[in-house]
């Protein structure tokens, strides 16, 4: 086996952001990055002095009302953009933030109103976090109409109870107090400050384990799960984000209006324009919402202003969705970026046909691993499957399953295809729940706890068909992985610093560090397949589940995946493997269960099932044993 650099030497005591090797571009040094940080820097600088420099109120208001829309559909970014989750219900968020400063300050109108700000920020971030408890177990269209559902019945609230709100005849804020020289420059430096910290939150959200969690279950839910990522509590603290601004952002917009009511602090159109802001600029980027909500609300004025308001404005926000959705399904920001590496790159893929690496072995490119001593591990079962049951109508996939896995081992389970390997495998880390049945991980049962949960004791899982979230990084799906969950543990920072160096042993590892900044749609199979070895690597799984790690690659990728395992199993971990490939699993594996109709009819070493008469005659079959004669000397 050859060996390359060590990476873990290569790359101590750098900034954090790894060199690169491969000679391709990085993002660190991207020109277009660079281009773009100076753009946003020139905007923001002409954002802070426009007031200074112009007196004209009318666009002084529009600025201000789209700085509004711009935190709320940088906001939406967090639960829409990254974690995919589209909510229409956007808008209640300003509603609430507004009524909450309405509220406070016609009731104690010898405080100064800023105060009720950030307790705005606080009362939306609950309300996300109730919201969230009931909504989240949703998704799609459900989601959708749910927040749909939840806009109305703040509204409803609003108008019916009188006592707080005055109902339909609306809330007066008191005047503003200061200076009138000052205008409303107070209002929009406010507003300019949210914004801000509304884009460093989601810039910080973005580059953490948080933002890659959220970007994992927006790609794939139940895999994100299988690779430790705690669905609701992430989910919910998305929610919750991107509320917290918003309310103080609706508080200061309900504060500068000084007059709110219901039909306006909650109309389904601020929702829209939201949401369309988001789609325009280009969701899941850092300026795309903002950009977004400028030119909508630019459009929103002049349609209000100078083609006849009203019905235009829904005629105008529905067009703009349709030709969004048809025309720059990714919005502007996205776009511009594709066309300029189109230039850049001329059409060639970055590495098409470039050769997977030699890899290396683990222990040469890290000291995080070391070699086990056999006789040193227990003899005892790492996991244990007991008379599992799992029947979907009439077809009875698993069937009263029942084996174990010694720990150190590397056990084969093979069986005819839909004998119910892969729905043993799901039930084993949770894709699909079992009707009944015992699972055990290391003598703790585990049937009763989430995918998420099973990752943390230790198991990691690739998928027949691979599953890698296709429009993240390579490097971004190894370091996406949760090995223990913690709400300060998200926090961290995943795209470089220790979690990027230990994502890059691993890549070099199964030989694909040279690929790092490619998305894994761009991959090969036979690529995607080493990445998910390399993802669940990074989880530093007991028992690895591998899903015909064998299937559809070719030899040579066959015997280094081969290699590969050996090395793995030397360091400690134990593999259970489903595969069709015969002379690779029988070579590879012991013991070997085989799996028959949902059932294990037969275990034991490889020669006895090359053997044994059943599982000849229910699946190796006669010319299977002919060959095997026909090799042996
Ligand atoms: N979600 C589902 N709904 C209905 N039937 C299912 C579902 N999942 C699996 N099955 C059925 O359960 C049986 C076992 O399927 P499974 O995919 O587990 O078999 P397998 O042994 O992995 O097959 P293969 O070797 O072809 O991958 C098959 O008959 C399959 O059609």
């Amino acid at each position: 086996m050859s060996t390359t650099t060590p990476v873990a030497t290569s790359n101590d005591g750098d900034n954090g952001d790894p060199a690169d090797s491969s000679g391709h571009r990085r993002p660190g040094r991207d020109p277009v990055l660079w281009t773009g940080r100076a753009i946003a820097l020139v905007a923001g600088i002409l954002l802070v002095v426009f007031p200074l420099a112009s007196d004209d109120l009318y666009y002084q208001n529009m600025i201000i009302l789209a700085l509004v829309f711009a935190i709320g559909a940088s906001g939406l970014n967090i639960i829409s953009g990254f974690a995919g989750y589209i909510s229409l219900g956007q808008g209640a968020f300003i509603g609430l933030g507004g009524y909450t400063i309405g509220v406070l300050a016609t009731r104690m109108p010898e405080s100064s109103p800023w105060l009720f700000v950030p307790v705005a920020g606080l009362v939306t971030a609950v309300v996300a976090l109730v919201l969230g408890f009931v909504s989240l177990r949703s998704s799609g269209p459900a989601f959708v109409i749910i927040t749909v559902a939840f806009l109305f019945l703040v509204q409803v609230f609003a108008v019916n109870w009188d006592f707080l709100t005055n109902g339909t005849a609306g809330l007066t804020l008191p005047l503003p107090d200061w200076d009138p020289e000052l205008g409303n420059l107070p209002f929009y430096y406010v507003l300019v400050a949210i914004l801000a910290l509304q884009l460093l939150m989601t810039w910080w959200i973005r580059r953490s384990k948080l933002g890659m969690g959220l970007i994992a279950i927006r790609e794939d839910e139940s895999k994100a799960a299988t690779i430790g990522i705690n669905l609701p509590t992430e989910k919910i603290i998305a929610f919750m984000a991107s509320t917290v601004f918003v309310g103080m952002a609706g508080a200061v917009y309900g504060y500068y209006l000084t007059f709110i009511d219901p039909r306006g602090m909650f109309s389904i159109l601020v929702s829209v324009q939201l949401v369309l802001s988001m789609l325009i600029g280009g969701k899941a980027t850092l300026w795309g919402p903002v950009l977004g909500a400028f030119l909508v609300e630019y459009l929103n004025e002049t349609a209000n202003n100078e083609w006849g308001g009203g019905n235009i404005r829904l005629f105008l926000f529905g067009g703009l969705l349709v030709a969004v959705v048809i025309f720059l399904p990714k919005g502007i920001l996205p776009a511009i970026e594709s066309f300029l590496h189109w230039l850049r790159t001329r059409g060639r893929a970055g590495l098409v046909g470039a050769r997977i690496g030699t890899g290396g072995s683990l222990a040469s490119l890290t000291d995080r691993v070391e070699l086990v001593d056999r006789s040193t591990l227990p003899d005892r079962p790492l996991l244990e499957v007991k008379d599992l049951k799992r029947h979907f109508g009439g077809v009875k996939a698993v069937d009263g399953a029942s084996f174990s896995v010694p720990e150190g081992s590397i056990t084969g389970l093979i069986g005819p295809n839909g004998s119910g390997k892969t729905t043993l495998f799901n039930l084993i880390d949770d894709t699909i729940r079992a009707e009944s049945g015992e699972i055990w991980l290391g003598g703790e049962r585990i049937d009763g706890k989430p995918s998420w949960s099973r990752a943390h004791l230790g198991l990691g899982r690739t998928f027949q068909i691979t599953r890698l979230f296709r429009e993240m990084t390579v490097l971004e799906n190894v370091v996406a992985v949760q090995r223990s969950f913690s709400v300060s543990g998200l926090g961290r920072i995943a795209v470089s610093g220790k979690e990027a160096r230990a994502a890059e042993e691993l890549l070099e590892f199964v030989g694909m560090r040279d690929f790092r900044d490619q998305p894994a749609r761009a991959l090969s199979f036979g690529q995607q397949k080493l990445v998910e070895l390399a993802q669940i690597l990074m989880l530093d799984p007991k028992l690895i589940l591998l899903d015909e790690p064998a299937g559809g690659i070719n030899p040579v990728l066959i015997d280094r995946m081969g290699e590969m395992i050996r090395e793995l199993n030397s360091y400690g971990k134990t593999f259970l493997i489903v595969e069709h490939n015969m002379p690779f699993v029988l070579g590879l594996c012991n013991p070997v269960h085989v799996l028959g109709r949902g059932r294990t009819m037969a275990s034991g070493t490889p020669d006895e099932i090359k053997s044994d008469p059943a599982v000849i005659d229910a699946y190796l079959g006669d010319d299977f044993v002919a060959e095997e004669k026909a090799v042996q000397p």
